[in-house]
């Protein structure tokens, strides 16, 4: 058994950086961007009113008169200059016209035919400057993309973008008691639930999932499957991981060719992940206890996937709360605690009394995992421990 740490590092080993394709913005949502995009304009491109109101030469006070001269609104400028005692009626958006110093606004006024009185003295300008939100040749860095980015960068006039292809996640769930949902479970059976978790939580990190047919428990039915899995960038098989005699995993993998990076980790749950590499792509061997495979995935799955995205910090971010009760000592291996954190200021975290590797309705009703480092000694509520949002 290697430390989860070491685990880790070994996993993102076996990553390389996925080849980059273009595609339109509008497609580019939630990808990682491989490339920095530039910025091909100023944004405001020209000095912009921030208000409904009127262009003047200011600061213009209480009792100040204007004669409106003109009129701009946003995608109509207006060419001439505005001068000493002269107001341009002008709405948001618009250019704001040469010689004009500030907006004031419609409100701070009484018009009477083409003559406005200010009624209200204002020192804001209310124009937003040429450039004042970005400039031309500003970039943008590799990233994922969030819905925010994609209006800055469709701002900066970027119609294409330069992201990461998805890797493509090949899903193999193991185990003669396995069914599919949708198809009758006979009497030993039950529903080969875990994919859809891995399916899920891959394809929110940025991935492509594919659900493969589940493999019985004999070699050649899981080298039948393992040959589905060609042409996908990451393999994941779930279950058959452990010691039993039906565990077949590792041993039609290592026919395979598979390299191995590590198999067994000090950590509980999930003992018995495994992870190499299987004809030329990393494969991860999770666990088949549903909470197994499923914190295996958030721990090891996921920055696998981040790293293949060109994410530089794929590691599980890690936030700290304190503790709402009294924790027993950890055993040998580093425990991830199903666990509900509340409080968004002072955050406090409590584990469920079950901690059953099996047990799907405690996870649901999870919101983090507890880290509790292996060897550590029992901890009072009150003391501050680590832990996983989930
Ligand atoms: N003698 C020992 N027995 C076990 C050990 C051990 O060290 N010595 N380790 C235990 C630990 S820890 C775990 S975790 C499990 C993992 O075993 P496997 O990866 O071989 O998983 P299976 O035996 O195939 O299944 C375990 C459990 O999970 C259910 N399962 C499997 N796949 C799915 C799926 N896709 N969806 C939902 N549920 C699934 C399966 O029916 C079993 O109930 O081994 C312990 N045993
Ligand atoms: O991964 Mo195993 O559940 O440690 O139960």
């Amino acid at each position: 058994m290697i430390p989860v740490e070491e685990a880790l590092s070994r996993v993102l080993a076996l990553a390389r950086a996925m080849p980059v394709e273009t595609v339109p913005l509008a497609q580019a949502a939630g990808r990682w961007l491989a490339e920095p995009a530039v910025a091909r304009r100023d944004q405001p491109p020209f000095a912009a009113s921030a208000m409904d109101g009127y262009a003047v030469v200011g600061p213009a006070a209480q009792g100040a008169e204007f004669t409106v001269i003109g009129e701009a609104g946003a995608g109509h400028g207006y060419a001439g200059t505005i001068g000493a005692g002269q107001a341009l009626r002008i709405f948001t958006g618009a250019p704001v016209p040469a010689g004009a110093t500030q907006i004031v606004l419609q409100e701070d006024v009484a018009r009477a035919g083409d003559r406005i009185t200010v009624q209200a003295t204002s020192h804001n300008a209310n124009i937003r400057p040429q450039g004042s939100d970005f400039h031309i040749g500003q970039r943008v860095d590799p990233k994922r993309l969030s819905p925010n980015d994609l209006a800055l960068l469709a701002a900066m006039n970027v119609p294409q973008l330069a992201v990461r292809r998805r890797p493509v996640l090949a899903i193999i769930a193991t185990g003669d008691e396995l069914m599919m949902l949708g198809d009758t479970p006979g009497p030993d059976q039950i529903i080969a639930s875990n994919s859809f978790a891995i399916k899920a939580l891959a394809e929110a990190s940025g991935a492509e999932a594919r659900l493969l047919p589940i493999a019985r428990d004999t070699e050649p039915a899981l080298r039948a499957v393992f040959d589905l899995a060609q042409g996908a960038d990451l393999v994941v098989t779930i279950g058959g991981a452990s010691v039993g005699d039906h565990d077949l995993v590792a041993r039609v993998a290592e026919t395979l060719g598979m390299e191995r990076a590590f198999y067994k980790i000090a950590m509980r749950p999930g003992k018995p992940l495994m992870a190499g590499r299987l004809r030329g792509v990393p494969m991860l061997g999770l666990p088949g206890n549903p909470v197994s495979a499923i914190v295996c995935a958030h721990l090891f799955l996921l920055p696998l996937i981040r790293a293949m995205l060109g994410d530089p910090a794929p590691a599980p971010a890690t936030l700290r709360a304190t503790l709402g009760v009294d924790v027993a000592a950890t055993g040998p291996r580093t425990h991830y605690m199903r666990a509900q954190v509340s409080g968004a200021d002072h955050p406090v975290i409590t584990p469920f009394d079950q901690q059953d590797s099996a047990l799907l309705t405690v996870l649901c009703a999870a919101n983090a995992l507890l880290i509790r480092p292996l060897g550590d000694g029992p901890r009072r509520a009150g003391e501050a421990a680590e832990f996983l949002p989930i």
